[in-house]
């Protein structure tokens, strides 16, 4: 006779979480949500607000974030007529590998906070749909677990300088030895950007038990009830943490990082390498110099320099000065495939994604996540159909025009 097995905590989720499992809300709210915005609604109802908040956050008055977001609306799309468009091909290349769409997850740190199926439920729904997954170093699943519990499709690993080079080293090794394609390096947070929400809330790493997180608690079950049904947090990279993301990065992160570090990487990582976070032309001009492979005109999402550049708005003269050397990339306040498509016109060999997953992931976890994927695939699609253009390819700068700022 065997033993009969207790059950673990995370097996009764499904039952203890309103909306989830047999009830089947969260599917029914999931489809209904025909936005990334509407997943977002549903992200700010089901998460703590500390933990909202750090992921629709930015730094100081979040200009760079608004001003990241208002770009797009900038853009005016001028569609051509009776082009046979009944089939519509978003795949293209990237990496010089095949890709269902011009589209990546971007890596973010601290995802299993936002809901306890993290990092895995993200890549999972990312092989599923042929598109490439960044994991942070700040992740809180480690490399190998990752690449264990999805060895399918295309990992990339998003490497932060640590003050501790030989972890940094490390990690690098970790990296290559787990299979991940790509390095992609980070070079926009040399130290903290002024979360003013984050300071607001008092958030910490991991949340801790306060009188305002009991009473966040208590009007966010669903969320509390899928924390404490998991394991603990765990680290792609640090063992142990406990304080703000600030104290995080002013501790960990390495400010004295230079064009040499680039050299050093270069040479260590056999692969293709990404350097993450370029924001003006001079800089994309030294980093492919250095050896990147591709670059990311990006701001970080607005979260470390306010008033940094506008990502679309510098992403036409980078791609002209760089892009027949490497491929050049862009993220930044894209909601929706009709984003994706205008960052295509303008220059873009592929966009990143961060919030938009990251409020599906919130709104339902991986399901939330794969929604949200679904919706940016079929926006971009359509848009491409009303364009006139049959192949993702095809687009081109003549397909679009800059409306005044
Ligand atoms: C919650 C959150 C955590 C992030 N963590 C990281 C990180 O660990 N490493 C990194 O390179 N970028 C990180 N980013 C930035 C994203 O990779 C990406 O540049 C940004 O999210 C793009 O803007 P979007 O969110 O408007 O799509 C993070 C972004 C968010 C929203
Ligand atoms: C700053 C380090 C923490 C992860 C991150 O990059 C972000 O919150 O944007």
């Amino acid at each position: 006779m065997t033993a009969r097995r207790r059950p673990r905590w995370s097996e009764l989720r499904p039952l203890l979480q309103p909306g989830a499992g047999p009830l089947g809300l969260t599917d029914r709210r999931l489809a209904r949500a025909s936005s990334v915005e509407d997943l977002r609604a549903l992200a700010r109802r089901r998460a703590p607000r500390a933990v909202f908040d750090y992921t629709d956050g930015a730094a100081g008055r979040e200009l760079a974030l608004r001003r990241s977001r208002q770009a797009y609306a900038r853009v005016e799309f001028l569609p051509r007529v009776l082009q046979d468009v009944s089939s519509v091909d978003l795949s293209t290349t990237i990496l010089g590998t095949p890709s269902s769409a011009p589209l990546v997850f971007a890596p973010t740190g601290f995802t299993r906070m936002m809901h306890t199926e993290g990092e895995p439920a993200v890549a999972r729904v990312a092989a599923r749909t042929g598109l490439p997954y960044a994991l942070s170093t700040m992740g809180t699943t480690s490399i190998e677990r990752l690449a264990a519990e999805v060895p399918k499709g295309r990992r990339w690993f998003q490497l932060y300088l640590w003050r501790d080079r030989a972890a940094s080293r490390d990690l690098v090794e970790r990296a290559r030895e787990s299979g991940y394609e790509a390095l992609v390096l980070t070079v926009d947070t040399p130290v903290p950007g002024p979360r003013l929400r984050d300071a607001r809330n008092g958030l910490t790493i991991p949340p801790s038990l306060t009188a305002r997180t009991v009473a966040e608690a208590v009007r966010h079950p669903a969320w509390w009830v899928d924390l404490l049904t998991t394991e603990p947090l765990e680290f792609a990279s640090l063992h142990r943490f406990e304080g703000t993301v600030a104290e995080l990065v002013a501790r960990m992160f390495d400010p004295s990082a230079t064009m040499d570090d680039l050299a050093w990487l270069r040479s260590a990582w056999p692969g293709p390498l990404i350097v993450k976070g370029v924001q003006t032309v001079a800089d994309a001009r030294a980093v492919v110099d250095g050896g990147a492979d591709a670059i990311v005109v990006s701001n970080h999402g607005g979260r470390q320099l306010d008033r940094a550049p506008t990502p679309l708005e510098i992403l036409p003269e980078v791609a002209d000065a760089v892009g027949d050397r490497a491929e050049v990339y862009v993220d930044g306040g894209i909601l929706s495939g009709s984003d994706v498509v205008a960052a295509v016109a303008l220059g873009a060999r592929a966009a990143l994604v961060g919030r938009a997953y990251l409020y599906g992931l919130m709104a339902g976890g991986e399901r939330g996540v794969q929604r949200a994927a679904d919706l940016l695939l079929q926006e971009a699609a359509t848009t491409l159909a009303l364009l006139g253009v049959a192949r993702i390819e095809d687009l081109g700068r003549n397909h679009v025009r800059l409306r005044p700022g």
